[in-house]
């Protein structure tokens, strides 16, 4: 059976990124007979340059149509004057918004090798595991009114708005208890119920979700600031996270640094699953952007992006054994002190994108044998 992959490498490191992903495809279906097919479209600010918008139609359709889409990263500032609505970010919102991927799965995952890399201290991160579930299509990001108004006394106002109805908490807290019983069983959901009505209705609605169908799981709330507080102070005490759009955003990027790199970070975003075939519409991208400040130089840690083709292998084809070893080909290529830039350490071999890439590879290729 062929499994439709829709590659949106976009802007910056995206395409230096990708480019190793697709050297694995290509070895699954030379060596594995994996029957994956793939297709290319541009997003970003790429695509604003071929198109004047962050995506066309068409590409929006194949992303549409396709099994699972792997978008590496889109902006950076040759597009800081564009206009907002055409915004390289505008073409990973729609994607987000139109493909209803309302769950966003962020593993911080701190690798034994990279225990000494994080700024934290070691014994802080060694052999953390949590996972933040970020709400994808909701919140500060999509809420209306959402603008700009003039208020003709020479001031100006901006207006975002927060929204979420039962039904969006209620689904994205019932993935975080799913995912819970397959880990350590625990979430903490978090929110700002002291100050806003959307974290009133958050606590309420995942308390009440909990209470219907999953009080096996552990469950505590926290306000989201004391929660950023906590990833820092004793990362390890969280299993599964549950929270909204903007703090997930902002959340993930803190749990980013406890693993070593923003290069280590990937995730899925991920559908309801289709009532007819029961399968999830899905996007699996690093949590990383274009890092402008070191695009074209081929010395951008690919594992972020080779850990979301991972995801996209477990999650979307039910390859779990394979998503296993290709997560084992990582952790083995940085305990044999392989390192990109951004986790170099002493006494460790520093290497360029392709060279990360192609280690990765050809360990994956050695367990897979
Ligand atoms: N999913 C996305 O496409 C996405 C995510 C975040 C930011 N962005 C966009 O990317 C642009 C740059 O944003 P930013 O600089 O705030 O965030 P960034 O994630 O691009 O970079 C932050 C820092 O982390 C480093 N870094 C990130 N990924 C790395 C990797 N794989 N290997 C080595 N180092 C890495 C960068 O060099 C930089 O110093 C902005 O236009 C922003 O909107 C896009
Ligand atoms: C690029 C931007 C729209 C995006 C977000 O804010 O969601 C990014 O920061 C992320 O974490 O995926
Ligand atoms: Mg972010």
């Amino acid at each position: 059976m062929t499994k439709s992959l829709f590659l949106l490498p976009g802007d910056g490191i995206g395409p230096e990124a990708m480019g190793e992903v697709r050297k694995i495809i290509a070895y699954m279906n030379a060596e594995q007979g994996a029957g994956f097919e793939t297709d290319e479209g541009l997003v970003g600010g790429c695509a604003y340059d071929a198109h004047g918008a962050a995506i066309s139609e068409e590409d929006m359709a194949k992303a549409m149509n396709a099994d699972a889409v792997l978008f590496g990263a889109v902006g950076g500032p040759t597009w800081d004057d564009v206009p907002y609505e055409v915004r390289p970010e505008a073409g990973l919102l729609r994607l987000r918004k139109d493909l209803e991927l309302f769950a966003n799965l962020r593993p911080a995952i701190c690798y034994p090798a990279l225990a000494n890399a994080s700024s934290l201290k070691p014994e802080l991160v060694e052999g953390l595991d949590i996972l933040i579930v970020r709400e994808l299509t909701g919140g500060v990001y999509f809420g209306e009114p959402k603008e700009i108004i003039d208020l003709g006394n020479g001031q100006k106002r901006g207006i975002d708005t927060q929204v979420y109805d039962t039904y969006e908490i209620e689904r994205i807290a019932s993935v975080a208890f799913e995912l819970a019983r397959t880990r350590k069983n625990r979430v903490c959901s978090m929110e700002k119920r002291n100050v806003m009505k959307s974290g009133v209705l958050w606590n309420q609605v995942v308390t009440e979700t909990h209470k219907r169908a999953f009080s096996d799981v552990q469950l505590e709330h926290m306000l989201a600031d004391a929660g950023g507080m906590q990833l820092v102070r004793a990362p390890k005490q969280f299993d599964v996270i549950v929270t909204d759009n903007l703090f997930g955003d902002m959340l993930s990027d803190v749990a980013a640094m406890l693993t070593g790199s923003l290069g280590m970070l990937p995730s899925a975003s991920l559908g309801a699953p289709d009532a007819k075939t029961g399968k999830r519409k899905a996007l699996y991208e690093p949590v990383h952007g274009s890092a402008p400040d070191i695009a074209g130089k081929g010395i951008a840690n690919p594992i972020a992006m080779i850990a979301s083709f991972a995801m996209c292998l477990r999650y979307s084809f039910n390859l779990v054994a394979e998503a296993d070893r290709l997560e084992k080909a990582i952790a083995n290529v940085l305990d044999q002190g392989i390192r990109t830039g951004d986790i170099m350490a002493d006494g460790c071999r520093q290497v360029g994108t392709s060279e990360m890439g192609d280690a990765i590879l050809k360990e994956f290729s050695g367990l897979s044998a």
